[in-house]
């Protein structure tokens, strides 16, 4: 039996017996066959509820007020980077990082229109920022409409004359859609990387991440680098950097870090204090097992 046959076994015998322990309720972004829909599969399979939600807010206010035990969110693309939506959420949210999530996204063209009479695509835009080069080549010059998600995209386009999506093989099932061309991303590794959400964090592993987010004095010259160096000298590894503007003025920036570790190690706990000398706010989002292989 192969491992990916395996992995889906265990996690429908852990599904189910986690939804005896009581009602473990899931909302997710976008509409049924999302990407996010499949993460969120992936991650607690079939025996759980799930609630699609409209938007990234919508996700974080389900799980902030309670009406569900977990969200799932995308947080970042292989090729195409940060979902700002989700980065932007973070800071002024309360909710936590439970787990992370990857998927390999491989993007489908569905329609039931022939290629050469399509005049416009739907889509996610992470989905276009992630197919640029394809529909440069196959639909240049074909208007791109933005959708809240691929499957309501996919959906938008069995009502619109002369249209397609991009979109997932489920989608095509699930809106009796045609596959005009498969795996149209610019990278054949295409992955997205999601968060799932909840009011705490996981417990410490051995093998961890925590995302924190910050905010530095920007009239001190080497501020930044002062409050990164804090974790150079604790042997941290840093896995991710990114920054948003902070929306308190213009041109002041949060920046988002995620370093190898959990925040309840000595270590973590020791350089976040270190930390706060240098910086003006901060919050730590979440601790979560690390998912990557290598
Ligand atoms: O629109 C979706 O299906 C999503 O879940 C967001 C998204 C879009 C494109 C790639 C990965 C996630």
């Amino acid at each position: 039996m192969s491992s990916d046959s395996l992995h889906a076994i265990y996690r429908e015998i852990m599904s189910a017996s986690t939804s005896l322990q009581g009602e473990t309720s899931v909302a997710y972004f976008g509409s049924p066959g999302s990407y996010t829909h499949q993460a969120a599969r992936e991650k607690f399979g079939d025996s759980v509820l799930y609630y699609p939600q409209t938007t990234i807010n919508d996700v974080f206010d389900s799980v902030g007020k309670g009406d569900t035990t977990y969200g799932v969110v995308p947080f970042e693309n292989s090729t195409f980077g940060s979902v700002v939506a989700t980065f932007d959420r973070f800071i002024s949210s309360k909710v936590q990082i439970f787990a992370e999530a990857y998927l390999k996204v491989n993007h489908y063209l569905l329609s039931n229109f022939k290629l050469e009479s399509i005049k416009k695509v739907y889509s996610h835009p992470q989905a276009f920022g992630q197919c640029q080069k394809w529909l440069d080549t196959h639909l240049k010059g074909v208007q791109r409409i933005d959708t809240f998600s691929t499957s309501k995209a996919a959906e938008l386009s069995t009502v619109e004359p002369a249209s397609a999506a991009i979109s997932n093989s489920i989608c095509a099932d699930l809106y009796g859609l045609n596959i005009l061309a498969k795996d149209i991303q610019d990278k054949k590794d295409n992955t997205t990387r999601f968060f799932i959400l909840s009011t705490n964090s996981s417990r410490s592993t051995e093998n961890d991440k925590t995302l924190l987010l910050f905010t530095v004095d920007h009239r001190k010259p080497g501020a930044l680098c002062d409050s990164l160096r804090v974790f150079k000298d604790h042997n941290i590894n840093l896995t991710k950097i990114d920054s948003r503007p902070s929306l308190q003025r213009p041109w002041h920036y949060v920046f988002f870090v995620e370093l190898q570790g959990h925040k309840d190690d000595d270590v973590v706990k020791k350089s976040l204090e270190d930390l706060k000398e240098f910086c003006l706010d901060l919050k730590v989002l979440g601790s979560y097992q690390n998912q990557l292989q290598d």
